[in-house]
């Protein structure tokens, strides 16, 4: 078995594992990756960037619609060729030639084929021919290996060969009815483009539509789907499926009701990619999320072992993952050349941001961008806060930028400390606006030092001011 060492292993070439190793080559260590698949992860092919690039056009096309004066410009509708075409652009056509040139530009080692640890601070990899090389590590083995789509336990659903993410992301085609299983991020974001794309959508949200946000975000998308033809059936949950002979997807709800597709997708949350990654040999249980510290550094993982990313189940999102990397990257250069650990809260090796100040965007129509804690979240928390509500289209930036604008934005204040710990805006447009709130809230602004930031007349952003307005000085 051929052999090779490095400073660090990292399991899984996604964004958050590339990132991990960048930070460690550039801190004077060797690395090197392991990568099963295509260099760059379920982000740049199968998740962000497609979906993204599938949802941009028809928002470029309503943003002109609602609008007097653009909207007679507009002569025909989307042209779905042309949006999966850019959608293939976006994920480089599947190949990842281009994400390898950087790799060995940043000077990272690249293994392909599938990594399994064997033991302490050594991983087996096999590559495609069926041969093994046996890498170890000086320092630090960091998995990395994210997540994949949660597929249940509903009888029929697999042998019906459901879409998961992956198979939407990246459709051929459009399906002419696509049943959704899910109200969360995935079924939201794909019920709004493959009803842009014509597709006629049934969403079936057990658990209601976005539960996890302020609920007026939830209501916003739930009405603008219904509006646009999409069928959403909150608490229906499918009992059993199956596909007949002509390839239609028969879905029978608890209850006795049938929805009938051409495709039906599930999103209904993930399940980390550490089944066959050898954690057995290590002590720890394969399947597992790989629990860890605020340096990343997993519980009970013998002090080399780090988790990054969605596989730490902390947040599942590239960018807080990337942001994990970095501090992960960080400690193992401090940790390996013995300078000190800066583990305090908010210190450069911790990712305190994890718990408190996460931001997202769902690029659903309206988009739905929120940070920190939702007002639910903050009470259970503990928190003794106070709620400040503005209807976004009372802004004169607002009434601009669209005909019949709709929106809302919320602001959760901690009552002890003045400062904010939450703040969530749904309308068109307003992914951008997010920035401003994850400042103020990991810079844990004082309220009376924001009314001093003043928004631009006439921008969305003076929600800011109204919302100030609203609680008072
Ligand atoms: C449909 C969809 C849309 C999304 N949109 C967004 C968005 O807009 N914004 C956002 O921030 N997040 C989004 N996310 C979440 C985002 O995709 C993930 O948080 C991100 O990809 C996690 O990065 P990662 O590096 O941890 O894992 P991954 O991207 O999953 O990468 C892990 C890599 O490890 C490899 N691997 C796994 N096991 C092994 C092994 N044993 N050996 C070798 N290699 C292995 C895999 O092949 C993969 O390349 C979306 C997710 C989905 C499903
Ligand atoms: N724009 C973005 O940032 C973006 C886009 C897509 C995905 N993502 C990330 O990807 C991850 C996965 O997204 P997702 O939508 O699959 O998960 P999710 O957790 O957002 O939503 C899953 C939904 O399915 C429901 N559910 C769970 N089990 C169910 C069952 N058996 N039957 C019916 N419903 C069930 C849950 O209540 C939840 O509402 C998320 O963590 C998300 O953050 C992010």
């Amino acid at each position: 078995m051929r052999t090779m060492a490095y400073d660090v292993i990292v399991l899984g070439a996604g964004p958050v594992g590339e990132n991990v190793a960048d930070r460690v080559v550039k801190g004077g260590l060797t690395a090197a990756v392991v990568e099963r698949e295509l260099v760059g992860g379920e982000c740049s092919y199968w998740a962000c960037m497609p979906t993204k690039a599938l949802l941009r056009g028809a928002a470029a096309l309503r943003a002109a619609r609602s609008l007097p004066g653009a909207r007679e410009a507009v002569t025909g509708d989307l042209d779905v060729a042309a949006v999966l075409a850019r959608r293939d652009g976006f994920s480089s056509h599947w190949k990842d030639d281009g994400q390898v040139a950087w790799l060995e530009s940043a000077g990272i080692a690249l293994h392909r084929g599938h990594g399994r640890i064997s033991g302490e601070r050594t991983v087996e990899v096999t590559g495609e021919d069926g041969v093994t090389t046996l890498l170890t590590a000086r320092h630090a083995v960091v998995v990395a290996t994210g997540s994949s789509a949660l597929v249940p336990e509903i009888a029929g659903l697999r042998e019906a060969r459901p879409w998961t993410s992956r198979e939407a992301a990246a459709a051929s085609g459009v399906p002419a009815r696509l049943a959704i299983i899910g109200g969360g991020v995935v079924a939201t974001e794909m019920a709004t483009a493959f009803a842009s794309l014509g597709s006629t959508v049934t969403v079936l949200a057990r658990d209601g539509v976005l539960p996890q946000a302020e609920p007026f975000a939830g209501e916003l998308v739930t009405a603008s789907l219904r509006e646009s033809g999409v069928t959403v059936r909150l608490g229906a949950e499918v009992a059993s499926a199956g596909r007949d002979g002509d390839g239609t997807v028969h879905l029978v709800l608890t209850g006795g009701d049938r929805v009938e597709a051409d495709e039906v997708l599930v999103a209904i949350g993930r399940t980390p990619n550490t089944r066959d990654i050898g954690l057995d040999t290590v002590g720890l249980e394969p399947g597992s999320w790989l629990a860890v510290d605020d340096t990343l550094r997993v519980l009970d993982g013998g002090g080399w072992l780090y988790a990054a990313g969605d596989v730490n189940r902390r947040v599942l999102l590239t960018h807080q993952g990337k942001y994990q990397a970095r501090a992960a990257g960080d400690v193992i250069v401090a940790r390996a050349t013995g300078a000190p650990v800066d583990d305090a809260r908010w210190g450069r090796h911790v990712a305190t941001a994890d718990g408190r100040a996460v931001p997202q965007v769902v690029f659903t129509d309206p988009e739905v961008a929120s940070v920190g804690l939702t007002a639910a979240a903050a009470e259970a928390a503990g928190l003794r806060i106070r709620v400040v509500d503005h209807d976004l289209a009372a802004v004169a930036g607002s009434a601009l930028h669209a005909e019949g604008f709709r929106g809302q934005a919320r602001m959760v204040v901690d009552e002890d400390r003045r400062v904010i710990v939450g703040f969530t805006v749904a309308g068109p447009d307003v992914a951008e606006l997010l920035h401003a709130a994850t400042i103020a809230i990991v810079g844990e602004v004082p309220l009376d030092r924001l009314w001093h930031a003043v928004p631009a007349f006439p921008t969305v952003s003076e929600v800011w001011l109204r919302l100030l307005e609203s609680y008072g000085r």
